[in-house]
């Protein structure tokens, strides 16, 4: 989403700019001295720079859209500038372009500026413990507006486990989320729904047949980011929300160098809703779930927010684990104010995150055929 907001934030950037440059050491502007000419006034830095949002992310190309610029006019391809120093450019970031940006073929423009970003989604890919890399807490998509965790309702079965883990990452970045139960033909979704009632978790039903008008609605002049397992039923979606994905990844991956890694996320613009705004999905197709190393207990507890009231009736510092006696959640639980199954997961998730066994072991989930991540 490239609107006149952002477009008032670069402004606001650009005004910084002029004012820092009056400071700069490397500025080439001559000291009047005893002469009476006025000194040269000198261009802010960039000053020249245009607008645009990143896509895609591929090996040191970024592939980006100039803002306002309509469906077909042509991709800009990028690289940082050097002045970037370490800051990451990733997926939804909008930034300040400078040098060729026509998105002729052999074009190559220059990133100078990151805009502020309204929210960051973050993993940690924890799934690789053996390497620093794999440790390493990243950066998945900046300026998302809404989390899309897609779950099947059967074939594979929903997992709230993994649902979970989604709504904490949601909570953490400042994203709302949304859940989009596929395969509604297969099963019903009162089990998962049932799991959720204390949430008022927003949520829409997708069968083959239907019509996606209510997904279309809500994903409306938005950025959305799309989660979901293997065989959910998510690139299905996707090519019926943009009939022309495959095609538009392919676009991305000739413009970048070649081969598309399937790893990288990829913004896909939606059709504009008739008199609407053009809405963007971020497909994520490496990303199978979120490792939440980096998310603080008690930010975790806030992806339950059915959970969140118990606790002023716990111990100071309660780690809210099963083996604390005072803590107050088992009381709450015992006393039906939540889902007993909402409160394991949670643990699930605490002990996963402090690397207390393996959250997915089927015996820490006794009989509950939901569970899982
Ligand atoms: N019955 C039913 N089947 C569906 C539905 N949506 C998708 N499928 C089928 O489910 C299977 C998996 O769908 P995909 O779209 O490939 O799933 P995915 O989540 O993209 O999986 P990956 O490609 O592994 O990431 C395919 O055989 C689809 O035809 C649905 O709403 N109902
Ligand atoms: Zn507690």
């Amino acid at each position: 989403m490239v609107g006149d907001g952002d477009r008032q934030e670069l402004r606001a950037g650009d005004v910084l700019a002029t004012k820092r440059r009056e400071y700069d050491e490397d500025d080439v502007r001559v000291r009047p001295g005893r002469s009476s000419r006025p000194r040269t006034r000198t261009r802010p830095r960039h000053a020249d720079a245009v607008e645009g949002f990143v896509i895609a992310v591929d090996r040191g190309r970024y592939t980006c859209v100039l803002s306002g610029a309509g469906p077909d006019a042509p991709l800009v391809t990028a690289m940082r500038a050097r002045e970037l120093g370490r800051k990451s450019v990733v997926v939804g970031d909008r930034v300040g372009l400078v040098g060729d940006s026509s998105g002729a073929p052999g074009a190559l423009a220059r990133i100078v500026r990151i805009a502020e970003r309204t929210s960051v989604l973050r993993r940690t890919a924890d799934d690789d413990e053996t390497t620093a890399e794999g440790r390493l807490e990243r950066v998945v998509v900046a300026n998302a507006d809404q989390l899309v965790i897609v779950s099947a309702l059967a074939d594979p079965p929903p997992r709230t486990g993994f649902i979970d883990r989604c709504l904490v990452a949601a909570y953490d970045a400042g994203i709302e989320p949304l859940l989009c139960l596929t395969k509604a033909d297969l099963a019903g979704p009162e089990a998962v729904l049932g799991y959720y009632t204390e949430l008022e978790l927003p949520y829409v039903l997708i069968r083959p047949d239907s019509d996606l008008a209510a997904l279309r609605a809500l994903l409306a002049g938005r950025v959305s980011v799309m989660v979901g397992h293997s065989g959910v039923g998510k690139s299905t979606l996707v090519n019926r929300l943009v009939p022309d994905a495959e095609r538009a990844v392919g676009t991305v991956s000739a413009i970048g160098r070649g081969r598309h890694t399937s790893t990288s996320a990829v913004a896909l613009r939606l059709p504009a809703e008739p008199g609407g705004d053009t809405g963007w999905i971020v497909d994520t197709p490496g990303v199978r779930s979120f490792g939440l190393a980096h998310v603080s207990a008690e930010s975790l507890l806030h992806g339950f927010p059915d959970l969140v009231e118990a606790t002023v009736d716990c111990p100071a510092n309660c780690p809210h684990t099963a083996d604390e006696a005072d803590c107050a959640l088992d009381a709450w639980v015992a006393a039906g104010k939540a889902d007993a199954r909402r409160l394991a997961s949670y643990r699930r998730l605490l002990a996963s995150r402090s690397g207390e066994g393996d959250p997915r072991e089927p015996e820490r989930n006794p009989g509950d055929p939901l569970a899982g991540s």
